[in-house]
């Protein structure tokens, strides 16, 4: 895509974006990929589950292409995909990129993930490739996130929403300091009986390594957090799989700005998808992250 062409884009994502943040409105879909207006509508479409990749998106990683990609590679006929950008993060305060440069790489990432998928699924038609929907929400929460997605019916009713996470968001998910005034784990009810996680484990020292990951969710199914309000059964609504490392090092956003900060631009090629690369670079981003 041209400098032109980047141009004419960010402005239109200025105005929606500036145009949602002022509205009651706590979720909107901004851009779908491909953005033909003819395409089939989901509604019409033979969609089972939707996947929605939140993130903030800075900016998207590797990771989030494996995590996305191997999601989608699993039933791509039936399943469309929602990037959803957090403009408000449970924890961290907002950090450079603007969001409209974010919402930019998040398209640039769909175009990304698609030729992926054309790759990876060679005998799949190209009108079969999923198509992927660019939304932003206000909601911090995972619980909330998935209300606002049904309430704004974007997508048919009941449609089963599968959030694809690392380990690190599951941890944070069944963190009880998140649901006050009872700190429990009550809240979640209405997101885990209606709607799936699906848990990219994180190949991260951090993290512990993949027994420690696969117990924390054993403790789940085997009761362990009754007492906090967690039911047994949520964990049937889990589904934990293995992330990938790059060169054995792990992937993260922060990498990504660290190495875009250094101008290290072969490591920051090697932790984000090749457009997403070539634009942090053009466009000088991260300089001051
Ligand atoms: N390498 C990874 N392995 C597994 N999950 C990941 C990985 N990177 C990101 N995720 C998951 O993707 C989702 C969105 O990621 P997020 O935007 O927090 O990326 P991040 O790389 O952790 O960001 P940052 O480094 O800026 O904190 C989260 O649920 C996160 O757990
Ligand atoms: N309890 C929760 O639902 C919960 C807790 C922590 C983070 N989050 C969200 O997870 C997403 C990823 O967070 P980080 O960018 O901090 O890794 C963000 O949208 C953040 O707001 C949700």
């Amino acid at each position: 895509m041209a400098n032109n062409s980047f141009h004419v884009l960010r402005s239109r994502y200025s105005s929606s974006l500036k145009e949602f943040i002022a509205s009651p409105r706590t979720f909107e879909i901004l851009d779908r990929v491909p953005a033909d207006p003819t395409s089939v509508p989901l509604s019409t479409h033979n969609a089972r589950s939707l996947f929605v990749l939140d993130s903030s998106f800075n900016p998207p990683s590797a990771a989030h292409l494996d995590i996305a990609s191997s999601a989608l590679e699993e039933s791509p006929r039936s399943s469309r995909l929602l990037l959803l950008l957090a403009t408000q993060n449970a924890d961290k305060p907002a950090k450079p990129a603007s969001f409209e440069d974010r919402l930019l790489m998040m398209s640039l990432f769909a175009q990304e993930l698609r030729i992926h998928l054309q790759s990876s699924l060679p005998s799949l038609p190209s009108a079969d490739i999923p198509h992927i929907d660019i939304g932003v929400t206000k909601k911090p929460y995972f619980v909330d996130k998935a209300a606002a997605i049904e309430l704004s019916e974007e997508y048919p009713k009941g449609l089963e929403q599968i959030h694809l996470t690392g380990y690190d968001t599951l941890i944070r998910i069944f963190n009880p300091k998140y649901y006050p005034p009872a700190h429990t784990l009550q809240p979640l009810e209405p997101f885990l009986s209606r709607h799936r996680l699906r848990v990219t484990t994180r190949p991260d020292d951090e993290w512990g390594d993949r027994k420690e990951q696969e117990d924390y969710l054993r403790n789940l199914a085997q009761g362990g957090r009754e007492q906090e309000g967690g039911k047994r059964e949520w964990a049937e609504r889990i589904e934990l799989v293995q992330g990938h490392k790059v060169d054995k090092t792990p992937v993260s956003s922060t990498r990504a700005r660290t190495a875009a900060q250094s101008k290290d631009d072969k490591l920051l090629h090697s932790l984000v998808p090749a457009a997403v690369g070539s634009y942090i670079i053009s466009q000088d981003l991260y300089h001051e992250s």
